[in-house]
């Protein structure tokens, strides 16, 4: 799994975001908006005011592609595959949803203890050795990073605490402004209409999210992305709507970095 630190080396501990792409292997639109990330924040840096201020202020932890082997696996096998491609003991089926491993009301709600279902919790929280590794890394160094944004498609959503209840998280209306004002920013240069607030009652409940976890881990800018499209082409987004979605969605990271930055 490969991690990429963008930012200034100033020697000194910075604040941080951290964000992930292709938890779902099916979902191609969110490996392209990592990695187009990563080259138009360094290729902008001294150009763009407001990237150069937030790369000498702070790092972005960026991982464009978390499910490597599902990943793979839409390339060369079946195209709207899901899950990690692990082994389950006991079961012809493979895999794990990677966003229902992660040990936040694991597997009580809107998940599956079926290792044959797409939204399989696992065996154990962080059974999956790609949860794991994010998992490690983002306590050993929870001290820096003050955001976690991971990113997903499609319904064109940003969602915050909490999936797995439909209790409203201590910082509910600081998360619930942010992200309004992400979506108003995204919405700027497009038109693009997102929705947002908390998951379970903006998409549906669902236990065992990287973005729950994260935040009952002291994260407290927590969020998952949903980009493009509402449901038109789905995960087969055309290659058309890469660039834009990708210039859009900076936006909206910007935004919220910059928040980040300034409280
Ligand atoms: O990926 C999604 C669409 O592919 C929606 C996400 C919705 C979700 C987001 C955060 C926590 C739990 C679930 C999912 O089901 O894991
Ligand atoms: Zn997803």
């Amino acid at each position: 799994m490969h991690l990429l630190k963008i930012g200034k080396n100033t020697g000194s501990n910075k604040p941080a975001v951290f964000m992930d792409c292709g938890f779902h292997a099916r979902e191609w639109i969110t490996h392209a908006f990592c990695q187009w990330f990563v080259n138009e924040a360094v290729s902008t840096y001294g150009s763009d005011p407001d990237m150069t201020n937030l790369l000498d202020r702070m790092d972005f932890f960026v991982l464009p592609v978390f499910n490597i082997d599902g990943y793979e696996y839409t390339w060369n096998r079946d195209r709207m595959w899901r899950k990690t491609r692990s082994k389950n003991s006991g079961s012809s089926c493979i895999g794990t949803d990677p966003n229902r491993n992660f040990n936040a009301g694991w597997c009580t709600v809107g998940a599956s203890s079926n290792p044959c279902s797409d939204t399989y919790c696992g065996s154990s929280p962080e059974s999956e050795i790609e949860s794991k590794n994010l998992a490690n890394f983002i306590r050993t160094n929870k001290s820096v990073i003050k955001a976690y944004l991971t990113v997903h498609s499609y319904s064109q959503l940003l969602l915050f605490p909490y999936s797995y209840k439909y209790d409203l998280a201590a910082h509910h209306s600081e998360l619930m402004s942010v992200s309004q004002g992400a979506i108003a920013a995204l919405r700027s240069l497009y038109g693009t209409k997102y929705t947002s607030g908390p998951g379970a009652a903006t998409i549906y409940p669902a236990a065992g999210g990287s973005d729950d976890w994260a935040y009952d881990l002291g994260v407290k800018y927590s969020y998952t992305f949903e980009l493009r499209d509402e449901g038109r082409y789905g995960f087969l987004l055309p290659e058309s709507q890469i660039k834009p979605t990708c210039e859009e969605t900076m936006l909206a990271v910007k935004y919220i970095a910059n928040h980040v930055l300034n409280n």
